[in-house]
């Protein structure tokens, strides 16, 4: 069957990653992470001393943006893993704090046309599963199948929060309820491609399914539109 590409766009912790994974499993896709290349932009930046938890040297990330390659590998285990000039960082982009530097980095125009050029490569042939905040509506507008994830910022923090315990994170509910709300607070306002449902979007508000259920209804939906297109 001809492949298609999938979007799967949302808010902060919603579940756009393991829908979007849980696809590409199924349907033998490539899943592309596209948040983590904004998180190691960011700790690329904070690496090279460009940026801090206030300021970002914008002259200067514009200046070495095109020296980091971003790459992606599957582990032993199975887990997908990003690369940042042939480095794992994949543990190191997952904090509340490069997570925060991702959101600040992904206003910058140059950063996101540099991300966007590169996803949009990453499925020219099609068969990719890709997650962000932007990939219905800007990387792949002509995406045959694009949802669009929700579910309250509590419920959210509290999925973040239980996943970052479970790594062993010091963290607490609070700071990451914090850093949910103030991550969507920048994606939804900004003004380079802001976070928006696309008008073709397929919206589900996941706050109470579960991780099962929500892949089953994204198979389901997305047997109905290859059903459509054949
Ligand atoms: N329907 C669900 N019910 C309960 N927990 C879920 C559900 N979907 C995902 N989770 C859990 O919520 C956490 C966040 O999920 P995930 O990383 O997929 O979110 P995300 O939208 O990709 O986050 P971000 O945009 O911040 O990277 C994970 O621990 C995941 O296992
Ligand atoms: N397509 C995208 C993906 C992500 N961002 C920004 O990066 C931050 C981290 O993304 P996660 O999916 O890993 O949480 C996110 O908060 C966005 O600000 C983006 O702008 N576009």
């Amino acid at each position: 069957m001809k492949k298609i590409n999938i979007a799967v766009d949302g808010f902060s912790s919603c579940g756009k990653s393991t829908i979007a994974k849980g696809l590409a499993k199924e349907l033998g896709y490539t899943y592309i992470d596209s948040g983590a290349m904004y998180r190691a932009v960011a700790l690329f930046a904070y690496r090279n001393g460009w940026m801090t938890d206030t300021t970002i040297d914008e002259a200067a990330l514009q200046k070495h943006i095109s020296e980091i390659v971003i790459s992606f590998e599957t582990a032993p285990t199975g887990q997908q893993e990003t690369y940042l000039n042939g480095e794992n960082v994949e543990r190191e982009i997952r904090s509340l704090e490069i997570g925060n530097g991702a959101s600040r980095v992904s206003t910058l125009g140059f950063v996101r046309k540099e991300l966007v050029r590169q996803q949009q490569a990453m499925g020219k042939k099609k068969g990719v599963v890709m997650d962000g905040r932007d990939i219905g509506t800007v990387v792949f507008p002509d995406a045959e199948l694009k949802i669009f994830l929700t579910a309250s910022p509590e419920v959210r923090a509290r999925r973040r929060f239980e996943e970052l315990q479970a790594k062993g994170t010091p963290v607490s509910y609070e700071e990451t309820l914090a850093n949910v709300i103030e991550r969507d607070e920048r994606d939804t306002t900004r003004s380079e491609s802001p976070l928006r449902k696309a008008p073709d979007a397929i919206e589900l508000d996941n706050s109470n399914v579960t991780i099962t259920e929500q892949l089953q209804w994204a198979m389901d939906m997305f047997n109905k539109i290859t059903t459509q297109h054949e």
